[in-house]
């Protein structure tokens, strides 16, 4: 095979595979900003982007082509290399399921109900072997594509070992690792048991830079640093002493590509949807919230705020429509499956608390419908972000940046979004939710002109940090 000079290293990859009905492999198109990011990058040099096969279309669509060269036009940039890993069902399972989704997501984003979990046994040490062994599967596939000197870029908490596996094997090698999450502090992190929270430490300090969206979570990786490993952590210069060597820690604030959003929103499909949710709703204002059914998002308060706002200012009764367009996720942890039922009660009950012959006042759909959700946000007057903890938040940047008339933003001090849109958004305390009903009262009751105003300056700041220079950037920092 071909040696890359750029490597990519992610769970989800830039493409996904489904059988067509005759058994033929169709492609689509995988997760998030970073495959837009890809496109400026992949130009100038030989690139290879290492991935999970997460079904059997993708196991199928990998032994086909075990070059890399599977088809993935449109979906990720041309020329570019992309290899899908046939991990163990068991192995994946432990590692992705177990220790990322329902272990390290959880202390990252503080979502332990603390009484009863987490209680790490013999179960848990098994299951940390296989995370160990789906890292070393990704880093033996990255050392077999990687050429000389070449630069390798580690996405996540799924991949935290990667970066000192590769560092032992082979030091010529550019290592930067970016975590899209929040980063715990360090009388949080202690959750996990000692040994392990070194060894995940450890694992990304055999990166050269690592990076993540906000101040807020680099400072709290660095007092990790300083809590648990004997290294000399400098904050003010944001590095870490390890091992003979000087790792950097940056904040690149991953932003919207407003080009390709704005250019996508504006599509047939988008406005036909548009029209149909305007008929729906009539002259009334909306409220609109886009989330995955992850608990970070916070969606339960979110709606207790919207029924605070129905019960103490009941001149918005019948005058606004609350669209929660939330679609299920992580179906194998079970306080997901749990929250997803929560959410669809407590949607059932606003409604037959409030409805009348003529007005739904929450409008639930649990399908992810991405051209729907373009034009729930072009609609908006309000759009509500409140996770309790969350690394970035895109749905902020993407709104903002699509909508039609100007919507005002309601917005989490906890999202890292808030260090950016902080000056134009309302901020609330996503556990305070009467302050989050009384924001939803101000979004509502904006002079037109200043929400405007106020969206403009937000979509500017936004698109700050475009996917391709939010890439750049970390390659930058490796040189
Ligand atoms: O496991 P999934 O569903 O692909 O989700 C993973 C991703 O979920 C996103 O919401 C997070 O921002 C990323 O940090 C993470 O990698």
């Amino acid at each position: 095979m071909d040696k890359a000079q750029l490597l990519i290293a992610s769970n989800r990859g830039p493409v996904s595979f489904v059988h067509r009905q005759d058994g033929s492999l169709e492609h689509r198109r995988g997760g998030g900003g970073l495959v837009a990011g890809m496109s400026s990058v992949a130009t100038e040099s030989d690139a290879l982007w290492v991935c999970a096969a997460l079904s059997d279309a993708d196991r199928e669509a990998a032994a086909a082509a075990p070059d890399g060269r599977i088809d993935h036009t449109g979906h990720a940039p041309e020329g570019m290399r992309v290899r899908m890993l046939d991990i163990p069902a068991d192995t994946f399972a432990s590692a992705y399921t177990s220790v990322a989704n329902s272990t390290l997501w959880f202390v990252q984003h503080m979502l332990y109900d603390v009484p009863n979990k987490p209680a790490f046994g013999s179960g848990f040490r098994a299951d940390w072997e296989r995370y160990r062994e789906y890292n070393t599967a990704f880093c033996e596939a990255l050392l077999h594509g990687a050429a000389g000197d070449a630069r390798v870029a580690v996405q996540d908490y799924h991949l935290s070992l990667v970066p000192w596996m590769l560092r032992q094997r082979r030091p010529d090698l550019r290592i930067t690792h970016f975590s899209h999450t929040p980063w715990a502090p360090p009388e949080y992190f202690r959750l996990l048991p000692t040994d392990v929270a070194r060894e995940l430490l450890e694992g990304m300090l055999g990166a050269d830079h690592l990076g993540f969206h906000s101040p807020r979570w680099a400072d709290a990786f660095l007092d990790c640093c300083a809590a648990f490993l004997n290294v000399a952590v400098d904050t003010a210069a944001r590095t870490v002493e390890f091992g003979g060597r000087v790792i950097t820690v940056g904040v690149h604030p991953l932003g919207a590509d407003p080009g390709d959003l704005r250019e996508r929103a504006a599509a047939a499909d988008v406005t036909e949807r548009r029209e149909t949710l305007r008929r729906r709703v009539g002259d009334r204002r909306t409220i609109v919230r886009v989330d995955r059914t992850e608990l970070s998002k916070n969606i339960v308060r979110g709606f207790a705020a919207y029924r605070e706002l129905l019960t103490t200012r009941p001149e918005w009764r019948g005058a606004v429509t609350h669209l929660a367009f939330v679609y299920p996720s992580r179906g194998d942890v079970p306080e997901y499956r749990e929250y997803t039922e929560t959410v669809r009660s407590m949607a059932k009950e606003i409604n037959d608390e409030f409805a009348t012959a003529e007005w739904t006042p929450l409008v639930l759909e649990m399908d992810d419908d991405f051209p729907r959700s373009l034009a729930a946000y072009r609609m908006a007057d309000a759009l509500l972000v409140n996770p309790v903890r969350d690394g970035m938040n895109l749905v902020a940047k993407e709104g903002v940046t699509v909508s039609d008339d100007g919507c005002a933003l309601v917005l989490s001090t906890e999202a890292g979004a808030a260090d950016e849109l902080g000056a134009d958004a309302l901020l609330v305390n996503p556990f305070d939710v009467t302050e989050t009903a009384n924001a939803l009262h101000a979004a509502l009751s904006m002079p037109r002109q200043e929400r405007a105003a106020r969206c403009g300056r937000l979509a500017e700041a936004a698109a700050a940090a475009p996917p391709q220079r939010w890439f750049t950037e970390q390659l930058r920092a490796l040189r």
